[in-house]
């Protein structure tokens, strides 16, 4: 005698399981970023005292390039300095006893002193004494801008050359000692903590986002009968529940970072509304469109293991919309389940939960040419004379700390657009300075200034060491058209090094060039001969065939549709101990949209269970009676019965066979 079987209903468990693209753990919306937390409290009860340092940066309205302002060539330019909130610059000490307020820029000197140690001199315990002197020698340095440059750099004798490093002293960390900084020579474990907590959110959030999406759920529908005088046994009039809103993804020209997505992470779409009586459908849900920055890369989230995610999308031109996430379907009503054989359902689905996803979010520079360079070797003060940007110019390294982007307007159509990166380190690729955060920016210029200061000691090694940074960063950097521009002839040490530098890079096979940026002398040379670079790799690039190959932004949304309609025959069971899991995107799919409510729910779900397959695998497999079988967010209990012979196929037959059981 044939064993029949059949699979009794007992509750639907809480896990709600997601189809494979929405496979990020819910919790992580409760997980909060990762960042270095300094209770206010402790903020405000920290006793010890604190260099009051005036900051450096520009207020946000200087920051803001004017387009009145026009240079040799410029016409107009953007940026991204920023000055970052007050509480990003609370940084803890090294310390771990005590928490002292310390300006960024102090921290960047103090890394960067470690490593320009010939350049600029260590600091020196004694020297950094208290406080009040700690202010004073700010003061004198925040004068020493660019527009009183003349009088600060013409020929500076030994003792202005003194009083140089001494001005750089006021930015090391008031009470560091070289004790700690030899540890970070090492690139051992505490630099990479160092790294961590030394970079304030602004900066971490300027060109990275992590971000929850949404889409919207379709709304339910109803069962619902008509009910009309004259018109006795109207039959069903339950109208479908609306579609969810859909999620898209826009760039937006005005955005220049990703800063937004620092307050607002979460992203809905509406739901559907459900159906209604006469055969109503629900209104669709609102859609949203989330706006980035143009040049944003879009991901998949990833756990913490670090890895990157499956890109999903490389927004770059502004207006380029794609459509992400597709809303969810709406539930049909009563009315759509009629049939000739059952003319009176009182069945309705629920609307199909949209897909959720945490995304993260890169902005890489759409710039053609980058300024890349040691720190304090001149790149802004480029970038200044040659467009109409002004980034902050500074005698101290680090002092750009987002990257500025200028327009150089050679003529009507000849223009480009250059970035002015924050400084390169030793050790920059491993995360080392700031270079790590924005070496990436690096990867979507076409062509690359390598600013050298020629006032420094060795400005060969300075060049090796940028150079290696940026091929250990990414070997295709290294391959990228590149020339180089020697700065600060002006000054005396500068012009003496000048003919060994040339000679021994030409024989290297490097072009070349020198200038005196905050002179403007060479800097036309340079330009035009970066402009040329740019013209000459674009040709190289033409694409035969032209742009005619449209990209696909909607693949994403295609792929999760198509994900989500795989047939409900396609699944795969596991055992673990006494319960069965049928796991199958489109089973799943089913049950979510199944509403309990409605009695004829089961019978329908018993009979897909039959019809795909799932009970004769199980069969097959050895279910016992009393094993748990867990269907998406379904659990049941596993009964074989005895009095039925055969799988019959019609509904009645299969409703005779359906006991239910609670498990004990
Ligand atoms: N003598 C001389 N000084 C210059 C020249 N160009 C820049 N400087 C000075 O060098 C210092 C650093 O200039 P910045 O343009 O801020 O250097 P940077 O490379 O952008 O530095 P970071 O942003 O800190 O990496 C400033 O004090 C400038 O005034 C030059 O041609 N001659
Ligand atoms: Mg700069």
């Amino acid at each position: 005698m044939a064993t029949s079987t059949s699979i009794c209903f007992f509750a639907a468990h809480h896990h709600f399981l997601q189809p494979a693209i929405a496979s990020q753990d819910r919790n992580q919306r409760r997980k909060r970023p990762q960042q270095q937390q300094i209770p206010r409290s402790k903020r405000r009860n920290n006793n010890i005292p604190s260099p009051k340092l005036k900051t450096k940066s520009k207020s946000l309205e200087e920051a803001v390039p004017s387009l009145a302002r026009g240079g040799k060539y410029g016409l107009e330019a953007t940026t991204y300095a920023r000055l970052p909130p007050k509480d990003d610059f609370i940084l803890p000490s090294l310390d771990s006893s005590a928490f002292n307020e310390v300006k960024l820029s102090e921290l960047t000197q103090k890394i960067s002193s470690l490593n320009f140690k010939d350049k600029y001199s260590v600091l020196d315990k004694d020297d950094s004494d208290d406080d009040d002197d700690v202010g004073e020698e700010f003061v004198e340095v925040e004068n020493i801008g660019f527009d009183n440059y003349g009088e600060q750099f013409e020929f500076p004798s030994q003792e202005e050359e003194e009083d140089y490093v001494v001005g750089n002293q006021f930015v090391g960390l008031g009470n560091s000692n070289v004790e700690e900084s030899s540890d970070f020579d090492e690139f051992g474990e505490e630099e990479e903590d160092y790294k961590e907590k030394g970079v304030p959110a602004v900066m971490r959030c300027f060109d990275r986002a992590k971000i929850y999406v949404k889409a919207g759920d379709g709304g339910n529908g109803v069962v619902a009968f008509r009910r009309e005088k004259f018109v006795p046994y109207g039959g069903p009039s339950g109208g479908d529940g609306g579609k969810g809103g859909n999620v898209y993804v826009e760039v937006d020209a005005e955005m220049n970072s990703l800063l937004p997505f620092r307050k607002n992470i979460h992203f809905r779409a509406g739901r559907g509304s459900h159906g209604q009586g006469s055969k109503q459908a629900g209104a669709k849900g609102e859609s949203i469109i989330v706006k980035v920055a143009p040049g944003t890369v879009v991901r998949e989230a990833t756990g913490k293991g670090g890895e990157e995610g499956k890109v999903l999308l490389e927004l770059l031109h502004p207006g380029q919309r794609a459509l992400l996430l597709p809303g969810g379907r709406g539930g049909r009503g009563n009315a759509s389940f009629k049939s000739g054989t059952n003319k009176v359902p009182k069945i309705a689905e629920k609307g199909e939960e949209g897909i959720d996803m945490w995304l993260d979010l890169e902005l890489k520079l759409v710039a053609d040419v980058g300024i890349v360079g040691a720190p304090n070797a001149g790149k802004s003060t480029l970038l200044s004379v040659i467009s109409a940007a002004q980034p902050q110019i500074a005698n101290y390294p680090f002092t750009t700390l987002l990257p500025n982007l200028g327009v150089v307007s050679f003529d009507y159509d000849a223009t480009m657009v250059v970035a002015d990166l924050p400084g390169l380190l030793e050790g920059a690729h491993r995360g080392f300075g700031l270079g790590h955060e924005f070496l990436r920016h690096t990867e979507r210029c076409s062509v690359l200034i390598h600013v050298v200061d020629g006032s420094g000691e060795q400005p060969e090694c300075e060049f090796d060491a940028v150079r290696l940074e940026l091929e250990l960063f990414n070997p295709e950097l290294s391959t990228k058209p590149f020339l180089v521009a020697y700065n600060k002839m002006d000054l005396p040490e500068a012009y003496e090094r000048w003919n060994s530098f040339k000679d021994n890079l030409e024989a290297r096979g490097f072009r070349t060039f020198c200038m005196s940026a905050a002179n403007r002398h060479g800097t036309d040379e340079v330009v035009t001969a970066a402009y040329q670079l740019l013209k000459e790799k674009v040709e190289v690039n033409k694409d035969p065939k032209g742009w005619a190959e449209p990209v696909n932004m909607n693949y994403v949304a295609e792929r999760v549709r198509k994900q989500r309609n795989a047939s409900i025959s396609d699944f795969e069971i596991s055992q673990d101990g006494g319960s069965w899991h049928v796991v199958g995107a489109g089973l799943q799919r089913f049950v979510q949209m199944t509403n309990w409510q409605y009695s004829e729910s089961m019978r329908r779900f018993q009979h897909v269970l039959d019809a795909c397959g799932v009970n004769k695998s199980l069969i097959k497999l050895g279910v016992k009676e009393g094993d748990k079988v867990v269907v998406g967010e379904m659990e049941m209990i596993w009964h074989d019965s005895n009095d039925n012979i055969g799988t019959p196929n019609t509904k009645k037959g299969l409703a005779g066979q359906i006991k239910y059981h609670l498990p004990k």
